[in-house]
């Protein structure tokens, strides 16, 4: 149900793809937990630095498995443990990761996508959470990223509604930041990754920590965050490097340390 690729100029960009097309990849147990392992593989391989998670042309992800939910019961999602295990691995990968969102990306298939450091958009993607309307409510981040990534009345609309919301649109309101052709879409966004896995890996991953904290944080620990992580680059040989090779006006050679 998911595909790695190597892909990029260096060959050092995953491409993760969901694939369950007789179901628009709605997320169930079995592709969630691939899902997870596919990550946490590439999150532990020096050899990949960035990553594009994207579906098919026709859908992103059409949320959780709703034949797959209609079977539990409350205390089957709420005393199991490991109930949202593989649905939180994306959030906690340190390497960036951009989401191209083709199709549909609803309920848990938008919550995906909100997960991820960036969202670019083909021109047919539609995002909505239309838990409301099935009985439920968005449970993977969806009522508390949609405030944070937009307004409120944005956020309340989208949830109590179960509206989709057009790529357009939802570039307008700040929730994607670039829109392209569907076909295209998966090229740019590795265009995009190899431009991030030109820079040191290691800074990457401290730059990607410390905007992190700006959605964790009130400002003035997201500044204290920030200062400490920049005091620490200078701990780095990356640091150096960089800083050497703009003076001698040549191209930085990252050692990742
Ligand atoms: C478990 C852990 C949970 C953790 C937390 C999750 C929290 C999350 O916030 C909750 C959700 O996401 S709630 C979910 C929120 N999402 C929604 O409410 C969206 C539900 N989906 C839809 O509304 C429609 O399918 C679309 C409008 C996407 C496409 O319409 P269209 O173009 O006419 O296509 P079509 O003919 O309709 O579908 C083709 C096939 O795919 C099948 N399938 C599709 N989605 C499925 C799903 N989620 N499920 C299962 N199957 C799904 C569909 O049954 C059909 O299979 P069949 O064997 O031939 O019957």
């Amino acid at each position: 149900m998911i595909t790695l690729t190597r892909t990029g100029a260096a060959e050092n960009v995953a491409l993760i793809t969901l694939n369950r097309p007789t179901a628009l990849n709605a997320l169930c147990r079995q592709l969630m937990q691939e899902l997870s392992e596919t990550l946490l593989k590439v999150e532990h391989d020096s050899t990949y630095n960035v990553i594009v998670l994207t579906g098919s042309e026709k859908a992103f992800a059409a949320g959780a498995d709703i034949k797959e939910m209609a079977k539990l019961e409350f205390a089957d999602v709420f005393q199991k443990d490991d109930f949202f295990a593989n649905w939180d691995t994306l959030y906690h990968i340190a390497k960036p990761v951009i989401a191209a969102v083709n199709g549909f990306a609803l309920g848990g298939g938008t919550e995906l996508a909100l997960m991820c450091d960036i969202i670019y958009a083909g021109e047919n993607a539609v995002f909505g959470q239309p838990e409301v309307s099935i009985g439920t409510i968005p449970g993977l981040g969806g009522t508390q990223r949609w405030p944070r990534f937009t307004n409120k009345s944005i956020a309340m609309e989208i949830c109590l509604t179960g509206d989709r919301i057009s790529a357009h649109d939802a570039k307008e309101v700040g929730l994607v930041s670039k829109v392209f052709p569907t076909q295209q879409l998966v090229a740019e966004a590795v265009i995009l990754a190899d431009r991030i896995a030109k820079n040191s890996p290691l800074i990457v991953k401290t730059v990607k920590k410390s905007v992190g904290t700006a959605y964790e944080t009130s400002l003035n620990q997201g500044l204290e965050v920030e200062k400490h992580l920049f005091q620490s680059t200078f701990a780095t040989n990356d640091r150096r490097e960089g800083m050497s090779a703009f003076s001698e006006k040549r191209a930085a050679k990252w050692s990742g340390n």
